[in-house]
């Protein structure tokens, strides 16, 4: 993910500043240095790079730190703001019926990205239609029909018609039920003048109320002159980043939503329906600098608890709040963990876990947890409803034939044993809050870790 060693490089510039009260010329120098390095590297342009350290090195200088908080809180606090400026606000994108039209070269992600936020719009509980008017690539139609079956969504193309802006029309009229229509278009290799003459005649066509260039993370300076074609020609309300999920940098994207004037609207984090994101400056930025993101994360366990309980009608999430905590439910709960995407990636949104925490573990670390779960889960497939319900009957005799059973060994049972009485005993503590006992817990967690609040626990988990 963009600027990927920031929080880490930072974290380090910033310990230096522990125990101080004061903060010097040095100090800060040493810090907008850092950053300096890692929004170049990934390829920021060079004018915003001069803006934001400067902004950070006079504030960082002038102002006083509020009383009580230390230096180190204080910088990182101005970091933050800074940072949250640069990338700006998330576009605005009301719930209700609209029509969105994607622009943008080929292969940056539009057709994926068409899918995803009709699968995003449908989960906020609109009735979204992707009209697919891509009759360059040949294998455009497809593909875009198959992610829409997946993401359970209204598709409409032509395989046969090769007027992109004939189907842009009937596409329109024939998915007239539809609540929100996202309109996919062509892309080219490089920008050429029969691709923006042909976007202009579908934006006439379907009247978007936004328009929204797509760009691969992995574009760099190019992004420049790409952004400002679109704008001259379509006009440019957001841009969407894509493949976040990989090594690209990001930077390009930043310099396309300023030539725009526009703002990043979503961010694309893998190749199936569901790793769209909303963007949002404060979690963005948050989880650069390592201070997680609580909002997604909660957003994720929500989607997967939903996901494990329409599986299995006997179970509920809820029941464990109110009763007791049997290894049946904490099955459940490695199954909902799973659907929430890679360890790493959930690591990441948790305030002082991501960034530096991960850092300091060894590559094979998440491997190692990966691996633990999946024994763990074959062991209870081999334990009965009995001591799955009640895990305190399991004594030495039951150890051993669940180990032969399930071929790993005593060990790993009895660990696995030991991880439930560990959740069982924290989980004690939650039963018998109430909901509003819990939204309180969750504000002070999200207070602590970012989105805004810095006090109380330093952002990277003292
Ligand atoms: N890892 C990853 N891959 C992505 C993401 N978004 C798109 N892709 C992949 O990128 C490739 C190109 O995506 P498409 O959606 O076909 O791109 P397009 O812009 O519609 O391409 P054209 O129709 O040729 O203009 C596909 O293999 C996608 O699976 C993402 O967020 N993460």
């Amino acid at each position: 993910m963009v600027l990927d060693n920031l929080g880490s490089s930072l974290r380090g510039s910033l310990d230096k500043l522990r125990g101080k009260s004061r903060i010097d010329e040095e100090d800060v120098q040493e810090i907008v240095r850092e950053i300096q390095r890692s929004l170049l590297s990934a390829d920021v342009e060079v004018d915003l790079v001069m803006e934001l350290s400067d902004n950070i090195k006079n504030r960082a200088l002038e102002e006083e730190p509020p009383g009580g908080t230390s230096a180190r809180d204080h910088v990182l606090k101005i970091v933050y703001e800074e940072m949250v400026d640069l990338v700006g606000e998330s576009t605005d994108i009301p719930l209700e019926p609209q029509t969105i039209m994607l622009a943008g070269l080929q292969g940056s992600g539009k057709t994926t990205t068409a899918a995803k936020m009709a699968w995003w719009f449908s989960k906020k509980g609109l009735r979204p239609a992707v009209i697919q008017t891509d009759t360059f690539r040949p294998g455009a139609y497809d593909q875009a029909k198959q992610m829409c079956e997946k993401a359970e969504v209204e598709f409409y193309g032509d395989p046969d018609e090769s007027d992109p802006v004939k189907i842009a029309r009937e596409g329109m009229e024939a998915t007239s039920d539809a609540e929100v229509h996202i309109v996919d278009t062509a892309g080219r290799h490089a920008l050429e003048a029969d691709l923006i003459d042909e976007i202009e005649e579908i934006e006439g066509a379907v009247t978007p109320d936004l328009s929204l260039l797509v760009l691969d993370a992995a574009i760099g300076k190019g992004a420049k002159a790409q952004a400002r074609e679109f704008e001259d020609s379509i006009g440019i309300g957001g841009v969407v980043i894509t493949k976040l999920d990989g090594t690209a940098k990001g930077g390009g994207a930043l310099t396309a939503v300023k030539e725009t004037g526009s703002s990043i609207s979503f961010l694309g984090t893998g190749e199936t329906v569901q790793d769209i994101e909303r963007f949002e400056p404060n979690g963005f930025i948050s989880r650069l600098l390592g201070m997680g993101d609580l909002q997604q994360l909660a957003e994720r366990v929500e989607r997967a608890m939903e996901e494990t309980q329409a599986e299995d009608d006997d179970w509920d999430p809820e029941d464990i709040m109110k009763g007791s905590f049997t290894l049946k439910d904490m099955q459940k709960q490695m199954e909902a963990m799973n659907k929430m995407g890679p360890l790493d990636q959930v690591m990441d949104m948790i305030p002082g876990m991501g960034g530096g925490m991960m850092d300091q573990l060894p590559d094979d670390a998440m491997d190692v947890t990966q691996d633990r779960m999946r024994s763990f889960d074959v062991i209870m497939d081999s334990m009965t409803d009995e001591e799955l319900e009640n895990p305190r009957i399991v004594g030495a005799e039951r150890v051993r034939r669940i180990a032969r059973g399930s071929g790993q060994e005593e060990d790993v049972v009895r660990e696995l044993l030991q991880q439930h009485k560990m959740m069982e005993r924290t989980l004690k503590q939650f039963q018998g809050m109430g909901d509003g006992d819990m939204q309180r817990m969750m504000k002070k967690l999200q207070n602590q870790g970012g989105g805004g609040g810095m006090g109380g626990m330093g952002p990277f988990g003292d």
